[in-house]
């Protein structure tokens, strides 16, 4: 059946199964270690260099910052209380199976974070259980997805080539309903659903359960994933402030040159790069054309995230969220599980109310902030003791939250961003079939490593 995630029914493929399929088919003679470089210390590059690892291959990570993580990005909002808000992601899947098998087998523990969804709308205020979609809504949808169920995979390609609001508009979801799905769904895709293919919003909605993606966090932040992933691959393995600008390949040997000047040779490489940043980097030979329009066409959502500490949890509950149809968007109670009277709510922006939250100073979101809240809370601004501010569109190694495919654009471009070129091969959550997932970037750098091995 063709479906986003076909690579998981295909390649549940543990780095345990990998290491031991390689020990098999590898295409090295015995005892010939290639000495790899992997471009990207995210989650993607973190996991093949993990995976490699176990093969005692040779290894050195490149990261142009001077953190690990990439687009997971813990910050502390309070040393004192150590409560930390996550900057980039923050849910893990009840379904991302690969990220929950690490997690514990790095002792890594995970805790709930599921929310009970409140909705501020047209200036009425409606706890939990107080707003659904109309009954006839439920079952258009429910019909919408039995009938994706049974599409055929040559109607399926057709649906991707439909945005997801004129599907829903012609299938006659309308008024209210429709506003509802707009500022549910595009929280998960960063852009409205105007834009987003028919095809990747239903077949996440038929995959889905309610929570399905986002259900818990990493205890101490999500962060501690990619730290205890460095740990095991070797701290010295992991050359931070190297920002890769040229890629040269020669004969069997690949040179990787860095910003300041380092220059480093492998026998083979794995690029994690988001093709945002991939489009700068000088290659030679160059890379074939229709690869170069695949990154040139390849869009990333706009998210900005901006976290308020309190020094109070005003909110009450502590599974508190809370969609708005105003400019602040989607609110959360980001330090649900951390102890402390203190508490943080991050308002969740999405492609224009992104871009307009990015462009204010900290009062400008502060008067957003507070009048999003003050039909609910009234003046909230007495207990605001810090904000943190974080747009991704203006991250100069993401420029962007993550990958956006729009109409047509999955079963056409993905695949030749998918293909390696000479001895460098590709991963990265913008390739993977759980896009836009920590899961799908594990997956993708799994993969590329285990490719490697043979
Ligand atoms: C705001 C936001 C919210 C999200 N929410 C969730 C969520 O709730 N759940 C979820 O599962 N996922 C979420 N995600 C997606 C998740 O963060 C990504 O899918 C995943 O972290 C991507 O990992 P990656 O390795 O593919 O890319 P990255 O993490 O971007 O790794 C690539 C690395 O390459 C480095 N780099 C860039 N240029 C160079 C260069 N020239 N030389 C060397 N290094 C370079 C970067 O600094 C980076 O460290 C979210 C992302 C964002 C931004």
């Amino acid at each position: 059946m063709l479906t986003r995630r076909n690579f998981i029914e295909q390649a549940i493929i543990t780095p345990i199964q990998a290491v031991a399929a390689a020990k098999v088919f590898s295409l090295f003679p015995i005892n010939y270690k290639p000495k790899v470089i992997i471009i990207g210390a995210g989650l993607s590059g973190l996991a093949a260099g993990y995976l490699l690892s176990h093969k005692g291959i040779d290894l050195t990570v490149l990261e142009a910052r001077s953190r690990l993580g990439g687009r997971v990005y813990s910050q502390t909002i309070d040393e004192n209380e150590n409560l930390a808000v996550e900057l980039g992601a923050e849910w893990i899947g009840a379904s991302h199976q690969r990220v929950i098998s690490l997690c514990q087998e790095l002792g890594l523990e995970l805790h709930n974070n599921q929310f009970n969804t409140h909705l501020l709308y047209q200036g009425k205020y409606f706890r939990q259980n107080e707003w659904d979609f109309s009954d006839a809504c439920n079952n258009k949808l429910d019909n919408l997805l039995q009938a994706y169920s049974n599409l055929s995979e040559a109607n399926k390609m057709k649906l991707d080539k439909i945005d997801l609001w004129r599907y829903l508009v012609d299938n006659g979801i309308k008024d209210k309903d429709l506003d509802f799905i707009e500022l549910i769904k595009s929280t998960d895709f960063g852009e409205s659903i105007r834009f987003a293919s028919a095809f990747l919003a239903l077949d996440e909605y038929v995959e889905s359960q309610e929570t399905y993606h986002m259900d818990y966090k990493i205890k101490g932040g999500n962060s501690k994933l990619a730290k205890t992933l460095a740990e095991k691959i070797g701290r010295d393995k992991i050359l931070l402030n190297r920002q890769v600008v040229a890629i040269e390949q020669t004969g069997r040997s690949v040179i990787i040159t860095c910003a300041n000047g380092d220059k480093l040779a492998a026998d083979k490489v794995i690029c994690t790069l988001p093709t945002t940043v991939m489009k700068d980097i000088r290659w030679n030979p160059v890379l074939p054309a229709d690869k170069l329009e695949a990154i040139d066409a390849l869009q990333y959502s706009r998210i900005n995230k901006y976290a308020t500490l309190y020094n109070r949890r005003f909110w009450q509950d502590e599974s508190f969220d809370l969609i708005t149809d105003g400019p602040a968007h989607y609110f959360y109670h980001a330090t649900k599980n951390q102890v402390s009277t203190k508490g943080a709510l991050v308002s969740y922006t999405i492609g224009d109310k992104a871009d307009i939250f990015a462009r204010q100073s900290n009062a400008g979101r502060n008067a957003l902030v507070e009048s999003a809240l003050k039909p609910i809370f009234g003046d909230t601004e007495q207990y605001a003791l810090k904000q943190i501010n974080h747009y991704w569109g203006n991250d100069e190694f993401a420029r962007g939250s993550y990958a956006f495919y729009g109409k047509n654009q999955w079963f056409n471009i993905r695949p030749i961003l998918q293909r390696k070129f000479k001895h460098v091969h590709f991963a990265g959550e913008h390739i993977a079939d759980w896009q836009g997932y920590m899961e799908g970037a594990i997956e993708t750098g799994e993969a590329a490593a285990a490719a490697i091995l043979g």
